[in-house]
């Protein structure tokens, strides 16, 4: 046994020398989640087993994302289950929400395409109690995780989840659609931080040659899909609002863009042109 505040201080070492950036938090929910308890939890206990957390941390040094490990992340304030079938939800796509929120829209019927955890739907579906929402995944074991993660949040009779690609096995319209879809130009992928090109799945990454792929998809796709008053908010990376509003507006659509909290034009949203 060791004391805890050793263990934490031996934890944070180790992770600030394999380069983590944020080490004295991680080795906190690290220790936590080795331990089976919460980071509050960790201050009643005097002493830990170092035998308990030694796994959890050679998976950290080896840069797998911290949410790989715990199996979970916070989206919009909900607890979200993760697994490596799909992204990890990240906070910049919570200005998808935002802009939902934002625009006015009082959706009753709500898409979400490429719907990983479920996150952006789930959350949208919690804002709007009387909705009813349809995720699709490319990856059967995404959609089975969103559909664990409706039922972890309670929104289980609200939601259907979907393994399919796009809009392809869907015959009905929406009021909402969303979508973060995969956005990463092909060549930049190796590229990115350790945790998210060795470790997230290049499905949910890859958006083709010039990162547009999966937008000229779906934008095809939505007059077959998008309700007459109704919206599509797509998540944009960063550098990519000209190209996908020349996208929507050759497709008959006006698109609007609302930026992040860094700044960047992070969500375009897509109305029919009147
Ligand atoms: C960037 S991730 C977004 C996941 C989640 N919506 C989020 O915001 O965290 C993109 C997701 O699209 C899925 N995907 C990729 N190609 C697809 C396709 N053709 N049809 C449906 N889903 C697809 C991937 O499996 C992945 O889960």
């Amino acid at each position: 046994m060791i004391r805890t505040a050793d263990a934490l201080a031996q934890i944070t070492a180790r992770l600030k020398d394999a380069g983590i950036e944020e080490p004295r938090r991680e080795a906190r929910l690290l220790l936590a989640a080795a331990l089976g308890t919460s980071a509050g939890g960790l201050l009643a206990r005097d002493e830990v087993d170092e035998t308990a957390y030694e796994p959890l941390l050679a998976r950290r040094v080896a840069r797998e994302p911290l949410a790989y490990i715990t199996g979970h992340r916070e989206f919009w304030g909900l607890d979200f289950l993760v697994s490596p079938a799909t992204l990890i939800p990240r906070p910049d796509t919570e200005t998808l929400i935002e802009a939902v929120l934002d625009s006015g829209l009082q959706p009753r019927t709500v898409l979400d395409l490429g719907t990983g955890t479920g996150c952006l739907l789930l959350a949208t579906l919690h804002e709007f109690r009387a909705a009813f929402g349809v995720g699709v995944d490319l990856n059967p074991e995404a959609a089975a995780l969103a559909r664990r993660n409706a039922e972890h949040l309670g929104l289980g009779t609200r939601a259907v989840f979907l393994a399919g690609s796009w809009a392809d096995a869907l015959d009905t319209k929406f009021d909402l659609v969303l979508s973060n879809p995969p956005y990463i130009e092909s060549a930049d992928i190796p590229e990115l931080m350790p945790e998210v090109a060795g470790y997230e799945p290049g499905r949910a990454l890859d958006g083709g040659a010039d990162g547009l792929d999966a937008y000229k998809a779906i934008i095809a796709v939505l007059p077959q899909i998008l309700s007459e008053n109704g919206m599509a908010v797509l998540e944009l990376g960063a550098g990519q609002a000209p190209s996908v509003t020349l996208l929507s507006e050759a497709a008959g659509f006006t698109c609007a863009t609302k930026q992040d909290l860094a700044g960047i034009e992070r969500a375009a949203l897509l109305r029919f042109r009147k």
